[in-house]
């Protein structure tokens, strides 16, 4: 099956029972054992539920993986993912990672003694250096949220492989339809689903999957230990969002591009983040591991002009954290995403306080680029 119809047709997309053609929601917390003690399949909704196990297959499909997992968030996955690990075990991290990732990281698995060196991971030569003999795992985003910056996935693993640890992907920005990770060496994906795969603003959740069979016994141990499973609602949900992902990724790409144009052309944009851009650092890489460069943009306005003033002048484009739906998304990462990494180390990274990031949507780009351009009109006219 190729990548549109598998959108469509993987998981278990017809239920065995009625044929139904949409996974039925299974919304039961527990199932009833015919005999004692048989093992059966169903036993109870944290431990495996129906409707999350066609989304899990689904995914891990999608992946070309061996087993997916279902989780609450996107935190939740890269949570349980971390703790395959143990107390002294090390990671080299990319510099660049969601808000919330940093947030985990420092603010939570540190406490529990696991140990992080951050690395640019554009820097092949400093990723190699920073691993230690503790080191278990290199766990980066590509590309970064909110930077934009493009990492070589298959460089990358084959440099863990060389030590013998294991690499981990965040593919919440490419999703499956441009990049997968596992077929370029990586051994564990994870994505906030509440973004593309989800794709219409209306769940919260997140997925791992693995290709490694000793890890997937052992994601499936901790996501029932822990417990931060998915619902069977969001799940269908989710499962729902996924099958239309290459019609709506395709649509979001024609806008992203309509809108780097307009932001290219425009004397009042100072820099722009895109892997698209055949200027920006990393675009051989995207376009050697990508199918498209996806939609979301980074800029800069022109110093003087107020970040803020623009952000807060849109009418169409909603002013908001989150990313991936069909609506246009926009925000500043200083001050919403990544508020939660502190100013200095946001600066080091390169994440400036008037840094704005933009999730292109799928509404007419005429609309989309007509409003930003009254929203930049505005503050040529305070500042004139
Ligand atoms: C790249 C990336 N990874 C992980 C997360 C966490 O996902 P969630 O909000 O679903 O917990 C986010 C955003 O929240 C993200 O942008
Ligand atoms: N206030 C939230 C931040 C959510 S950010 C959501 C998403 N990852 C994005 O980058 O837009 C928090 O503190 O967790």
């Amino acid at each position: 099956m190729r990548f549109n119809t598998q959108l469509i047709h993987g998981g278990n997309s017809e239920d065995k029972i009625t044929g139904a053609v949409s996974t039925p929601i299974y919304r039961s917390s527990t199932f009833h054992q015919y005999r004692l003690g048989a093992n059966p399949q169903w036993e109870y909704s944290r431990t495996g539920n129906p409707t999350r196990a066609s989304l899990e297959k689904l995914i891990a499909e999608l992946e070309d993986g061996l087993a997916g997992f279902a989780f609450s968030s996107g935190s939740a996955a890269i949570h349980a993912v971390f703790s395959l690990y143990s107390q002294g075990d090390h990671f080299v991290v990319g510099s660049d990672v969601y808000g919330g990732t940093f947030r985990l990281i420092n603010k939570v698995l540190k406490r529990f003694s696991l140990k992080f060196t951050v690395v640019n991971m554009q820097d092949l030569g400093a990723v190699e250096k920073a691993i230690q003999d503790e080191t278990v795992a290199i766990y980066f985003e590509t590309p970064t949220n909110p930077l934009l910056q493009v990492a070589d996935i298959e460089a990358i693993s084959n440099i863990a492989k060389k030590h013998g640890i294991k690499t981990i992907v965040d593919n919440t920005f490419a999703t499956p339809y441009n990049q997968q990770p596992l077929t370029l060496g990586a051994d564990i994906v994870v994505h906030s689903a509440t973004k593309y795969l989800g794709g219409h603003s209306d769940v919260v959740a997140g997925l791992a999957v693995t290709s490694d069979q000793q890890i997937a016994d052992e994601l499936a141990f901790l996501q029932n230990s822990i417990g931060s499973t998915l619902g069977p609602d969001d799940s269908w949900l989710l499962q729902r969002g996924i099958k239309t992902l290459g019609a709506r990724l395709r649509v979001h790409q024609e806008n992203a591009d309509a809108v780097i144009k307009f932001l290219q052309d425009d004397p009042r944009i100072a820099k722009i983040y895109y892997p698209g851009l055949t200027d920006f650092p990393g675009h051989r890489i995207a376009a050697k591991q990508m199918r498209n460069f996806g939609a979301m943009i980074s800029f800069e306005l022109k110093s003087g002009l107020d970040a803020k003033k623009f952000v807060e002048s849109l009418h169409l484009i909603d002013l908001a954290e989150s990313l991936g739906g069909i609506e246009s998304l926009i925000e500043v990462p200083a001050v919403m995403t990544h508020g939660s990494i502190p100013r200095e180390i946001r600066l080091e990274n390169g994440i400036k306080d008037e840094l704005i990031r933009l999730s292109v949507g799928i509404e007419d780009p005429e609309d989309i680029i007509a409003d930003l351009k009254q929203a930049l009109g505005k503050l040529k006219q305070e500042k004139g």
